[in-house]
């Protein structure tokens, strides 16, 4: 009898806690991510092993994207690297980029401060890089309010029409099965010029100096990309004096503010002596009476935007931050959409088809046929995911944080790694294949809401440009897949063409695009 007595008690005190256990468990769960875990304790950020001095410099290699990304899947989703003397974390999933974009954007709106690009941006006045504070928003509300709103967008839109135009003729005239065409050179040239025409009403060849402006850009952003010791080892920063780096860099503002400077004092002084005469300004309107970004920003310092006001240093910078972030991006991204096309025959023979669908016999495509283009929309979104044209976005914290259980001390850089979460298989199905019906009947966009797919970044620093990219990638590249067939010379078959990248601002192609364009 006491043993059937004891029997129950232990069967009744097992189901007792079985119960509890699956009654508790989710409510301890709970507590635990909610308020434990955020309040928490410390805890160390996972970090690979690291050298003296160099830190985790060395992981970095050639295309650091695909190094991090390496790295992340043995140390995880937030890892802790020290570049040099910068601590930096690095994200790799889209919860982990929720809550650095969306749950902390405050606390991670700065920028990482790069003494290099500081002075070429006339820092603090510009947008790309200026910390987050009353200058900057200052600055972000002119670029979104007044440069890049919707209307001002769609006034370039015959500026985009024009070029495209004359890349479609050149194409047409230079393109043939016997002499193929450097396509990579030609969506670098319509980048600038669609660029230049907005921002100063001429194309860059036709403004004096403009060639030097492009060539000057080139040359900063290309020794920005390339290392600068002393960024990262400050007292190795001697290095920079024997290296060149600190000369070509003097070079490079030297000439920035000779021509740039020069440039818009020029117009400046041109506008003050053709005040009488209204507006006879330096770059003369034609009849349809465009304003252009050089108008709008010299206008708003002179003060005719009531309640907006800027300085002269800012208007430059501004300038400067259009014609640098606005011209590669578009073309880098124009080049990776134009590679998978021609890689997969199949999937341009669909877009063919839906174009000719949607035009119905019309050659010139418009803004409304666009609208009706979903595959087009389609495969532009696969070549922001596949080949998002700036693979890793930077910020930096700006207070002390607590992320996931993981304290975050001011100042520690972050780089969100946007190439590893767009090839991540936890949320994308085949994310090695380049595949644009993920994108049909789905309503992932673009626009910051969608963690996993954040090609224009997220947050409070959210590209204030992403309108203006569309209106050009989409036409171009609905031109010139409608406009012609496309192949490779020799006749190579579209699946040996090289997906091969370059390290910079930009991840473009290594190797330019040369391609057969034949009229269809
Ligand atoms: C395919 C084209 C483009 C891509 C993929 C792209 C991507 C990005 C990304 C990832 C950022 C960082 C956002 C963040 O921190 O969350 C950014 C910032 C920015 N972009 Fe773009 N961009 C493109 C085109 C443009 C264009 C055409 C312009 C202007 C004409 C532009 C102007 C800017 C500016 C001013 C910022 C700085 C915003 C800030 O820090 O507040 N971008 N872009």
């Amino acid at each position: 009898m006491d043993e059937y007595y004891q029997f129950f008690v232990a069967l009744f005190t097992l189901l007792v806690l079985l119960y509890l256990y699956y009654k508790l468990f989710p409510m301890i769960k709970w507590l635990y991510s909610n308020t434990i875990n955020k309040i928490n304790i410390n805890l160390p950020i996972p970090s690979p092993p690291k050298l003296p001095i160099l830190g985790h410099l060395h992981y970095l290699g050639y295309l650091p994207h695909r190094s991090l990304w390496d790295l992340s899947k043995k140390h995880g989703p937030l890892m802790l690297l020290q570049l040099g003397s910068r601590p930096m974390l690095v994200v790799s999933s889209a919860e982990v980029a929720k809550e650095v974009l969306k749950i902390h954007d405050v606390s991670f709106a700065d920028r990482p401060e790069l003494d290099t690009v500081k002075r070429a941006f006339y820092h603090p006045k510009d947008v790309i890089i200026s910390p987050y504070g009353e200058q900057w928003r200052k600055s972000r509300s002119i670029i979104v309010h007044q440069l890049l709103n919707t209307k001002k967008v769609k006034s370039f839109n015959s500026i985009i029409e024009e070029e495209t135009t004359l890349l479609v003729e050149k194409l047409i005239s230079c393109s043939s099965p016997s002499s193929p065409v450097n396509l990579t050179n030609m969506f670098e040239s319509l980048g600038i010029d669609i660029i230049y025409r907005s921002t100063f009403g001429k194309k860059m060849g036709e403004i004096e100096h403009g060639k030097k402006v492009a060539d000057m850009i080139n040359e900063g952003v290309g020794l920005i990309v390339n290392f600068s010791i002393g960024e990262f080892i400050p007292w190795l920063a001697w290095i920079n004096k024997l290296n060149g780096f600190g000369a070509a860099m003097e070079r490079v503002l030297k000439t920035r503010n000779e021509i740039l400077d020069t440039f818009i004092q020029e117009y400046l002084d041109d506008m003050e002596a053709a005040s009488n005469s209204s507006r006879e300004l330096l770059f003369a309107k034609d009849d349809k009476n465009e304003e252009f970004l050089i108008d709008t920003l010299v206008g708003i310092y002179r003060g005719g935007t009531p309640g907006v006001s800027i300085d002269l240093e800012s208007v430059k910078a501004l300038i400067l931050n259009v014609l640098v972030a606005g011209a590669e991006t578009a073309s880098t991204t124009l080049e990776w959409a134009m590679t998978e096309l021609i890689r997969y025959p199949t999937i341009l023979k669909k877009l063919q088809d839906e174009i000719k669908q949607v035009l119905k016999g019309k050659r010139d495509i418009n803004e409304n046929d666009l609208e009706k283009m979903h595959y087009l929309k389609a495969v532009i979104k696969e070549t922001l995911r596949y080949h998002p044209p700036i693979a890793m976005n930077l910020r930096e914290c700006r207070e002390d944080v607590n992320v996931m259980g993981y304290n975050i001390v001011k100042k520690t850089g972050v780089i969100i790694n946007m190439w590893a979460i767009g090839r991540d298989s936890a949320y994308w199905d085949e994310p090695e294949v380049f595949l644009p019906e993920r994108f049909l009947n789905s309503s992932i966009d673009f626009k910051g809401f969608d963690f996993h797919y954040i090609p224009f970044g997220a947050g409070r620093r959210i590209c204030p440009g992403i309108s203006f990219a569309n209106e050009v990638i989409e036409l171009v590249l609905a031109n010139l897949v409608h406009k012609f067939n496309w192949a490779l010379p020799d006749g190579a078959k579209g699946e040996s063409l090289d997906v091969i990248e370059q390290p910079g601002i930009t991840n473009g192609r290594k190797n330019p695009l040369i391609v057969i364009a034949t009229k269809s």
